[in-house]
């Protein structure tokens, strides 16, 4: 709370800004809840000219104004910003009689002011903004009454403000939390390390492809690819290593599957890949190009030569009647030819057997 005698500091006019800053209300557009409490004021005190007014650095800024055509005026020639600077209600009967206004423009040329009354419009921690006041062009004063009421509608506009304020905030945090739950929501379903779905979105996506696929009756593909020999690439270059091979890698298959194509880390060095409508023949041909790719592409370069790895591949077709487990089942089983049969190759599922190629 602002002493009195802090009233003329630089730095109470520092704060006071900054106060006057948090309500944001300044150059917003004229709402109807101010300019009632203008009327208002206008008619219980029988005023011609009545203004919600804020003193800000350079200027006075009217939220709403009745009686005046203008919507700011140079600080220099404000009579609010001397009101400010009072306790209570500042009240001028005559401009003309009184030196710090007598020479003021506004009272010397139009509107030849000679009235004035404002009532402080308070911050929450007790800083002066602005004022509710009212004019006349003749001198007179106020009765008690309407000192009384200019006083408690001031105090409505600052209710008003407050009210406006907190519903900011809100909105602003309401925000914050719907971002924090979409984050959240991410991280619960990202791999960390590579980027890719991790095991459980995976799963609630495939159980999503096979609802579609029983309806609609076109089959997917599933491939689930293990990393050849990978435990000797973390044994000689280390675990770090190992994570940057499984990122790199995780962004090969990013460009060699499509964008229809869903891709999840299953755990360790295996991979999996569900293509939506995609027969296993058109599977085996990305998996060709994931064979190729990764022949022409090493996965760490600052090692003392290039490291380039190979991986084995089980594709399975991904049929209505099939269930995931059994899906998984299959594609392990395939995986598991692959990797006896010499690794570097995709073992892939044809009707009634299983078929192999070697990259
Ligand atoms: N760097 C790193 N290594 C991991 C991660 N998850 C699992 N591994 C390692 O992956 C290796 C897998 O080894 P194995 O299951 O023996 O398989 P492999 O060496 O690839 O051999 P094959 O699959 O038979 O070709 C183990 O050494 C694990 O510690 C990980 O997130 N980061």
């Amino acid at each position: 709370m602002p002493r009195n005698s802090d009233l003329f500091s630089a730095e109470h006019e520092q704060q006071r800004l900054k106060a006057l800053d948090a309500y944001q209300i300044l150059d917003t557009p004229e709402e109807p809840a101010f300019d009632e409490i203008v009327e208002m004021a206008s008619l219980i005190c029988d005023a011609p000219i009545a203004v919600i007014n804020f003193v800000d650095r350079d200027r006075q800024w009217f939220k709403s104004v009745k009686g005046l055509c203008v919507r700011e005026t140079p600080l220099d020639i404000s009579i609010c910003a001397h009101a400010i600077l009072q306790p209570d209600l500042f009240i001028v009967p005559d401009t003309t009689q009184d030196p710090r206004f007598a020479n003021n423009p506004l009272v010397t040329g139009e509107p030849h002011l000679r009235f004035y009354a404002g009532a402080l419009l308070k911050s929450n921690d007790g800083y002066p903004l602005g004022t509710l006041c009212v004019l006349d062009y003749q001198p007179r004063e106020l009765t008690e009454r309407q000192c009384f009421a200019l006083q408690a509608l001031a105090n409505q506009v600052m209710a008003h403000m407050e009210l406006i304020r907190t519903h900011r905030e809100q909105a602003g945090l309401i925000r914050e939390l719907e971002e924090t739950r979409l984050e959240l929501s991410k991280l619960a379903t990202t791999d960390q390390l590579t980027g890719l779905l991790n095991r459980r979105a995976f799963e609630h996506r495939l159980d999503q492809e096979l609802a579609l696929i029983q309806r609609d009756n076109h089959p997917a593909s599933f491939i689930m690819i293990d990393l050849d020999h990978f435990k000797t690439i973390n044994d000689t270059l280390g675990h770090q290593a190992g994570d940057k091979v499984l990122a790199r890698f995780a962004n090969l298959c990013r460009e060699v599957f499509r964008q229809a194509d869903v891709i999840g880390r299953w755990g360790g060095e295996e991979f999996v890949v569900m293509l939506p409508s995609s027969s296993v023949e058109e599977a085996r041909h990305a998996a060709e190009r994931l064979h190729k790719r990764l022949a022409t592409t090493p996965m760490l370069e600052d090692t003392s030569s290039p490291l380039y790895i190979t991986v084995s591949l089980g594709i399975c077709l991904l049929a209505g009647s099939s269930t995931f487990n059994d899906c998984l089942y299959k594609a392990d089983n395939l995986l598991y030819q692959a990797k006896e049969q010499g690794r570097d190759r995709t073992v892939y599922e044809q009707p009634g057997t299983f078929s192999s190629t070697s990259s």
